[in-house]
Order: structure tokens, then C-alpha cells, then sequence
């Protein structure tokens, strides 16, 4: 169904129950208002990263600190803003998507933040997206309980900070035209939750605050900044209300921390280190770079690797350095009924967060409610009385641009077991997400669009390189479809017909194609999340 807001601006979605109360005109009218504002900007800086891409794949362009940008780096005396109330301390953070359920069990699960995602853990249906902001705004007056399979859902007396993650600039919201073009779903998500919730949050003693996702430079960070500073006008609020933490989940950005926090500066207040992302768009952009280059097996490519290790030190001396929060990444472990995988699962995220608590993050993330306590535990400990460890410097660290860049320091093998893992679990994860679920556990893994990315752009390397098995054999495009035909056959032995003939098509075409798109969430939603061309 369609409605016509002005001569201008078309709701092309259907209307799902009180999907009015969140469409409604002056919100509407808001997010117009920022896209107007900002369109052409996004549409400049997303041209940049694919000239980016394009440069450094055909060799024509290393990746270094910027050398414009020095005199911030140097300059002693900035520090981003003060922690706002209720982002004082951050040591368990929840993540997860925006469904009714997940949001009480998320608020409820004792972690100090929840990060309500639209971005890697949804899919961004139009009822997943206008249902989450739903969900958000009765979560946040408290107008959420409800009964389901005989267990009562409502939200405790201390639940936790909420943080949005809007959906990336690369994406868009099909639904809403804005003289006949879509949005850009980073401001609808941003642009409703804000609209709606800013004044309620601040009467109730937090704030509107936000992850900002996938960024590849200090100048997308301006950007947001400059939103936030016309939604705080728009709306009346004082400018400085809104915090951001932004995820350096990119290797552009990897070299950009410091300046993408002095972009924020008065609305900064941390950085997080998105792993998976980050492993994606190293592969992503490196993926015609040659052998050294190559990852091995994704099973391989841990935390303890030296270039992921640069990388997260950089992360921390970077944020303490300027009185920012740094915040750790995801283990993707997750609880299972199974008690041998459960205990390993246990101890995986234990030892994941001992290594980020002593390198000085001031918390970290978890994907699951049953992993709360691990997180604390192990914080609580580091901490000791302090709600963050802002005051380790970290002066001890020297990271460049070489050590950033030593993807070759990864060692390992790719195995067939990893290339037909990486084929499988894309299929179920596609599957999954073009049903609607955008996070989903997969051989006791949490699975999002991240890991997904992931599974699929390795396959696409290792047959742009021919890379070799153990044996000898080189990874070839008839390889991989015979063992997609292979793996898809289990799967569908499993799960019945589902949406694997779709997954499959996204999957050759993201994996196998001749050119390596940048993101297989853009093409999939196009054609199979949206009737709206
Ligand atoms: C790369 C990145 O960006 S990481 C961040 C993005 N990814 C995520 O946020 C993933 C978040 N995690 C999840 O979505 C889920 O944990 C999954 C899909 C991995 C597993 O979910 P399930 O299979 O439902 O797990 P399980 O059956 O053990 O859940 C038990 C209970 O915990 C709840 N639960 C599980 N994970 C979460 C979560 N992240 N937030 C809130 N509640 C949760 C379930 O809803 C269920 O509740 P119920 O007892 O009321 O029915
Ligand atoms: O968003 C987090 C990531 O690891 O990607
Ligand atoms: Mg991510």
C-alpha cells in the first residue's frame, strides 16, 4: 500500500498494525527534511569508497595515515565529550535485533547497554524495520509487556541503556521516496528512532545514543555529525545530547580513528572494534591484491593474529588517548544445549574477553543473554571499583600502517573443510535472512551479515587466486559449484525448500561472479526484500 505524503515524499510499505504511529507526518516529514540535507553528501562519499576499492585492487593506491590530517593526531588538546548519563559504564554490552521479544529479554539481561540493531542482525524487511522501531518505542515508555508460550514478558527495574545502530550509508529504505528516489536507511533509522524517542529518553534520564556502522572515513563521520547537529536543531534539543560510539569495522577507518573521533568530537563517545566486519572489508578490499593477501580458513583468523592484534591496540591507546570508550568486539560463541560445545563456547568467550579487558578496553560485547555474566565477571575483575579504565593510556603502543596491513601475518591453511564451511553456512545464513531473521545460530556460532559477508567474499579470493589446498588442488569455479550442489543438497535435506534456490543465486553471483560486489545485502534486498523498484 501506498500513501502520499506530500507532492513529494511516497510510504510505498504496506501498513503494518500502528505502523501509523511511527509514519506519521511530521516524522516523515523529518527524515525528508535530513535527506534533502545530506543526499547529495552520502552519494559523494559512497563514490569515494568505490574509487577507493577500485584503486587499491588495481594497485594504483596503498592505504597509510593521512598526512592532511597530522595536525590532529598532534594536537594534545582535544578530548571528546564527557560520558552521558547512563553510558558511564559499559563493561557488558548485548547486542541483537529489534523484535519484541529480543528487546524485552535484551533490556532485561543485566548487561549495562543494549545495542538495538538494525544493521547486522536484521533483516531489513519493512515490517522488521518499522515493527523494531515499534518495539523501541514502547520499550522506551515502558508499554511492552505481553504474554507468549506462557512466559510473561515486561521489563525490569534496571534495564539497560539503549543504543541504536542504524543501518549503514550504504544502504537504503526502498519504501520511502522521496521525489521517487529511496532514502538513505541510515537516516530513517536514525530519523524515526530519534524523532520519537530523543525527548522520551532524556525526561527518563538517558539520551538518545547510537552506533554508527561500517564507516570508512573521518568525513562520513563529519556527516553524521552534521545530521546529528540539524536533528538536535530540528528538534530543539541541546546541541551535544547525542552520543555516538562509531564501529572501526573497515580498514580505511582503521587508519582514520583518531580524526573520526575529533569529527564527533562533541558527540563521541567511544570507538568499538568490530571484528567481523573488519575481516570482510580486508578481504573485500584486498581481495585482487595477490597471495599475501590471502586469509586462510575463516575458523583461523582470530583475535590473536598479529595484524587484528594492531589493530585493536591502535583501537584502545587511540579512544584512551582522547577520553573516548573502547569497546570490544564479538565473540561469536553462544550458548548450546549440547554441555562439550557449551563449555568450550564458555570458555572461547572467557578467554576472548580476558585478552580485551587486559588490553584496556573499558568493556566488551555479547550476543547472547546467557553470556552476560562471563563478560562482567571478567570486566568486573580488570576494573576493579572503576566503571571504565580511560586512565590506561596505553602510551606502550606504536601501530603502522605495515603492521596494520600484515594480513600475511594470518599463517594457516584454507582446507576443503573451510571452503565447503564458508558455502554453507552462507546458504543457511542467506536463507535465514531473506526469511526475515537477520541473526541466526549455525553450527553453535552466532551468524549475522557480517560473518556472512565474510563466508562468501573468502570463496570469491581464494578462486580469483586459485589458492591451493593442502593437497595441491587450486580453488576453481567448478570446485565450488560442485561442492555448492553438495552443501546445498544437505541443507535442503535439513531445512526443506525454504529460500535456498534464492540463496544459492545470491551466493553464485556474490561468490562467483567476475567482479566481487561490495556487499551482497545490497543486491538481495533490492530484488527479494522489496516489491518497490
Ligand atoms: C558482527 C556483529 O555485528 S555482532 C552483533 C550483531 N549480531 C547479533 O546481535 C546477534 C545477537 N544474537 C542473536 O540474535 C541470538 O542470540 C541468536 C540468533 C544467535 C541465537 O538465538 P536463539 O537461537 O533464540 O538462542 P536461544 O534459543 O539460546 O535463546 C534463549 C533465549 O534468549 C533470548 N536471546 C538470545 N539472544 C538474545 C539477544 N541477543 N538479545 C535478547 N535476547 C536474546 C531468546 O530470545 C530466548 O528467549 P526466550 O527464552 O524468552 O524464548
Ligand atoms: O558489527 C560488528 C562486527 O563485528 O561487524
Ligand atoms: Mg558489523
Amino acid at each position: 500500500m501506498s500513501a502520499r505524503f506530500t507532492s513529494r515524499i511516497e510510504v510505498a510499505g504496506p501498513r503494518g498494525e500502528r505502523f501509523d504511529e511511527i509514519l506519521t507526518p511530521a516524522a516523515v516529514d523529518f527524515i525528508a527534511k535530513l535527506d534533502n540535507a545530506f543526499a547529495g553528501r552520502r552519494r559523494e562519499l559512497l563514490d569515494e569508497r568505490r574509487r577507493r576499492c577500485e584503486e587499491l585492487a588495481a594497485g594504483e593506491r596503498t592505504l597509510d595515515f593521512l598526512p592532511e590530517t597530522r595536525w590532529i593526531r598532534n594536537d594534545p588538546s582535544w578530548q571528546v565529550a564527557q560520558p552521558a548519563p547512563g553510558l558511564e559504564d559499559r563493561r557488558v554490552e548485548i547486542t541483537g535485533p529489534t523484535d519484541r521479544k529480543m528487546t524485552v529479554n535484551a533490556l532485561n539481561s543485566d548487561a549495562k547497554v543494549w545495542l538495538a540493531d538494525f544493521e547486522d542482525a536484521t533483516s531489513p524487511t519493512w515490517a522488521n524495520i518499522i515493527g523494531g522501531q515499534l518495539n523501541l518505542y514502547d520499550a522506551i515508555r515502558r508499554n511492552i509487556d505481553f504474554e507468549s508460550n506462557g512466559k510473561q514478558y515486561r521489563i525490569g527495574d534496571n534495564p539497560a541503556t539503549i543504543v541504536a545502530r542504524p543501518r549503514g550509508w550504504h544502504l537504503v529504505e526502498k519504501h520511502i521516496r522521496i521525489d521517487g528516489r529511496p532514502v538513505s536507511a541510515s537516516l530513517v533509522d536514525f530519523g524515526l528512532y530519534f524523532f520519537h524517542n530523543a525527548r522520551q529518553l532524556i525526561a527518563r534520564g538517558s539520551g538518545p545514543y547510537f552506533y554508527l556502522p561500517k564507516l570508512e572515513s573521518h568525513l562520513e563521520a563529519r556527516l553524521w555529525n552534521d545530521v546529528f547537529r540539524m536533528a538536535q536543531d530540528e528538534l530543539g534539543i541541546p546541541q551535544g545530547t547525542i552520543r555516538a560510539t562509531v564501529l572501526i569495522e573497515t580498514i580505511p577507518a582503521a587508519f582514520e580513528m583518531e580524526e573520526i573521533l575529533y569529527e564527533l568530537r562533541e558527540h563521541a563517545a567511544g570507538l568499538n572494534a568490530g571484528r567481523w566486519d573488519y575481516i570482510f572489508s580486508i578481504i573485500k578490499n584486498f581481495a585482487d591484491a595477490g597471495a599475501d593477501f590471502v586469509l586462510p580458513d575463516r575458523a583461523e583468523v582470530t583475535m590473536t593474529v598479529p595484524f587484528m592484534r594492531a589493530y585493536t591496540e591502535l583501537l584502545v591507546s587511540t579512544c584512551h588517548k582522547r577520553g573516548a570508550y573502547a569497546i570490544g568486539g564479538m565473540a561469536a560463541f553462544i550458548p548450546s544445549k549440547d554441555p562439550e560445545a557449551n563449555a568450550v563456547a564458555f570458555e572461547k568467550v572467557r578467554q576472548d574477553k580476558e585478552r580485551e579487558a587486559n588490553d584496556g578496553f573499558d568493556g566488551s560485547w555479547v550476543a547472547h543473554p546467557g553470556l552476560v555474566p562471563v563478560c562482567d565477571e571478567v570486566f568486573t575483575e580488570t576494573l576493579g571499583g572503576w566503571p571504565n579504565q580511560l586512565g590506561r593510556l596505553r602510551d606502550d603502543v606504536s601501530v603502522t600502517a605495515t603492521d596494520l596491513l600484515n594480513v600475511a601475518s594470518a599463517g594457516g591453511d584454507v582446507t576443503e573443510e573451510g571452503v565447503r564451511s564458508n558455502i554453507n553456512v552462507a546458504l543457511r545464513y542467506v536463507d535465514s535472512w531473506l526469511r526475515g531473521t537477520g541473526a541466526a545460530a549455525i553450527f553453535n556460532l552466532m551468524e549475522d551479515a557480517a560473518t556472512a559477508e565474510i563466508a562468501r567474499c573468502q570463496v570469491w579470493q581464494w578462486v580469483r587466486n586459485g589458492t591451493k589446498l593442502g593437497d595441491g588442488t587450486a580453488i576453481t569455479p567448478e570446485l565450488v559449484r560442485q561442492w555448492l550442489d553438495e552443501e546445498l543438497a544437505s541443507v535442503r535435506a535439513e531445512l526443506g525448500d525454504s529460500r535456498l534456490d534464492d540463496a544459492r543465486e545470491i551466493f553464485e553471483e556474490t561468490a562467483l561472479g567476475e567482479k566481487l560486489p561490495s556487499f551482497f545485502t545490497t543486491c538481495a534486498y533490492a530484488r527479494y526484500l522489496t516489491d518497490v523498484r
